[in-house]
Parts: C-alpha cells; structure tokens; sequence
C-alpha cells in the first residue's frame, strides 16, 4: 500500500510510539486522525505536525479508547474529515498490574471492531490494514508483568484469528501485529521512576537495562512495514534492540 493520499486513525498519538507511528504515516503522505486521553500534550503535538504536514492533514480529538461512543466520534470524524478511512493503528495502552488494565486488551479489540465498519469493502469502504500494537511480551512470558503479558497475549491471539477469517480477507482488510520489546517512552521510564506497578521495579528495570531501549523512530519502521506490505496479513513483527525485526514463523 502508498500511503500517500490514504487515511489513519491513530490511538494515543499525543507522545511516545503513537506519535512516532503518526508522525511516519504523514512523512509519506498520509492523513491522519490520532486520539488520546492526554488534552495538553495532544493539542502541542497537533501544532507540531500541523506546522510541518499541513493545518488539514492531521486533526486530533481527545478520546479514550474504553468508550464506546468516544471511539465511535472519533471513526466518524476521522471519515468526514479526509473522506475516507484506510489504516487503523490501535497504539493506546498502559502499563501496569491492575485487574481493570484488562481495558489495555478489550480496547484494541472495541477499535478493531469498530475500524471494520469503515474498512471493509462490503461495508463501504476500500480495504486497508488494522495494526495491533501488543508487545514482545505478548509473546514471551515477564515475570513481572504477567497481566501486562496476559493483556498482550490476548491482544496478539485475538488479532491473528481475525486475520484468518476468511470473510474478513475477501473484504479486503488485514490485520497485523506489531511486538516491540523496550522502546525510549514514558511507559518504561516509569519502571525506572517507581510509577507503575509492575511486580519488582527494581528488578524489571535491571531487566529493562539488561534487554535493551530502542528508539521510537526504529519501531515506527516496523509499523509502517505492516502497512505498506501488502503480502502481510496475520504477520506478527517483533522487535527487539539485540535482534532487530523478525516476523514470527508459526
Ligand atoms: N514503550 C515500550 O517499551 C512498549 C510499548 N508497547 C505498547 O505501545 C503502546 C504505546 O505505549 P508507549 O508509547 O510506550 O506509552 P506512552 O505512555 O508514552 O504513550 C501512550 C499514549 O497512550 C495514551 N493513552 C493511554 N490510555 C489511553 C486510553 N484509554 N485512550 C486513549 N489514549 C490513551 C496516553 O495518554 C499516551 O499519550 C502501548 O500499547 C504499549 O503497551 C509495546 C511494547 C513496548
Ligand atoms: C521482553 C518484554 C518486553 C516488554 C516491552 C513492554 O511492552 C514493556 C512495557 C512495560 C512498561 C510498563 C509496564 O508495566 C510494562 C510491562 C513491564 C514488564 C516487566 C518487564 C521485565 C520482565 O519481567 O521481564
């Protein structure tokens, strides 16, 4: 696919890897529409990139992705502000071990629902690509992390079953997974900063240390190649700074 002329809807886009995912997407030419919780920093981030990709390019909403009627503003405002709908980036999540961050799972989910609706041909629309963005451990279990992995797992499942269905490949849609392992964001300084509630801080930023941080401009590499390939559908890309890209063979 050429993004080139083509429309994105970006969730948590106002910083780290949603913005890097958001800020590719416009350097080759696409539209885009991200979301976040975060009012401030996403309206500083929307003057950043209007200035350099065009006042009508980009437009940002506040909205969280644990809303359905949030998520439903945003789909439709994303359609009637650049006419079409093309690729789908479910970026936004959390970090942490709570019961209710279950939401870090059943969000993507409501978006990729949510996102057929405009991209499927026998709904309206002219195919395109979902992208999922679980994590590396989403295929490989952190010992402290285990409902972050739990929630990434069953993101990563849920999205490579979606691709399998055979309905859903003749609409024209694709679905792919993106598993980075430590990207340079808020979400792993705050492993570092005591302010998530990962298992042992202490010991899964050694971990953190040990294992590599890479920058979000690499990862965004791997997002834009489970766009722009079309041969990929069902792909699962991990990411890791010691090994660089591999898809998953299995
Ligand atoms: N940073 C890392 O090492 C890795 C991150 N990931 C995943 O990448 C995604 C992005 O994470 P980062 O950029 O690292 O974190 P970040 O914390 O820097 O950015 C996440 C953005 O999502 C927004 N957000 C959070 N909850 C939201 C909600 N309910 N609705 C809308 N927006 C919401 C936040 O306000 C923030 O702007 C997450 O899904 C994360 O689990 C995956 C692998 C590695
Ligand atoms: C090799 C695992 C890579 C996981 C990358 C990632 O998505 C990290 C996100 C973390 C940020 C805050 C969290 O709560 C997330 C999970 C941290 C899990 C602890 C990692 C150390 C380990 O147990 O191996």
């Amino acid at each position: 696919m050429n993004v080139a002329g083509k429309a994105a809807l970006v969730t948590g886009g106002a910083q780290g890897l949603g913005k890097a995912f958001s800020k590719i997407l416009l350097q080759n030419g696409a539209k885009v529409l991200f979301t976040d919780i975060k009012e401030d920093v996403g309206h500083a981030t929307l003057s950043e990139f209007q200035k350099d990709y065009g006042q009508n390019n980009v437009v940002f909403i506040k909205a969280d992705v644990t809303s359905q009627p949030q998520m439903e503003e945003s789909f439709q405002l994303a359609k009637s502000s650049f006419g079409r709908l093309d690729i789908v980036v479910n970026n936004a999540g959390v970090g942490g071990e709570h019961d209710d961050n279950w939401e870090r799972c059943k969000g993507p989910i409501r978006c990729t629902r949510l996102a057929l609706n405009y991209l499927r041909r026998d709904k309206g629309g002219q195919g395109g690509v979902i992208v999922n963005i679980s994590s590396a451990g989403g295929l490989k279990p952190t010992q402290y992390g285990p409902v972050y992995s739990g929630t990434k797992a069953g993101l990563l499942m849920y999205s490579r079953s979606l691709a399998a269905n055979s309905d859903l490949q003749q609409s024209g849609v694709r679905v792919n997974t993106l598993c980075p392992s430590f990207a340079d964001t808020s979400l792993v300084a705050s492993i570092r900063d005591n302010e998530t509630t990962v298992l042992n801080n202490e010991k899964a930023w050694e971990q953190v240390q040990s294992v590599g941080i890479m920058p979000v401009e690499y990862v965004a590499e791997g997002l834009f190649e489970l766009v722009t390939d079309e041969s990929k559908n069902g792909a699962v890309l991990l990411m890791a700074k010691a090994t660089g890209k591999k898809y998953l063979e299995m």
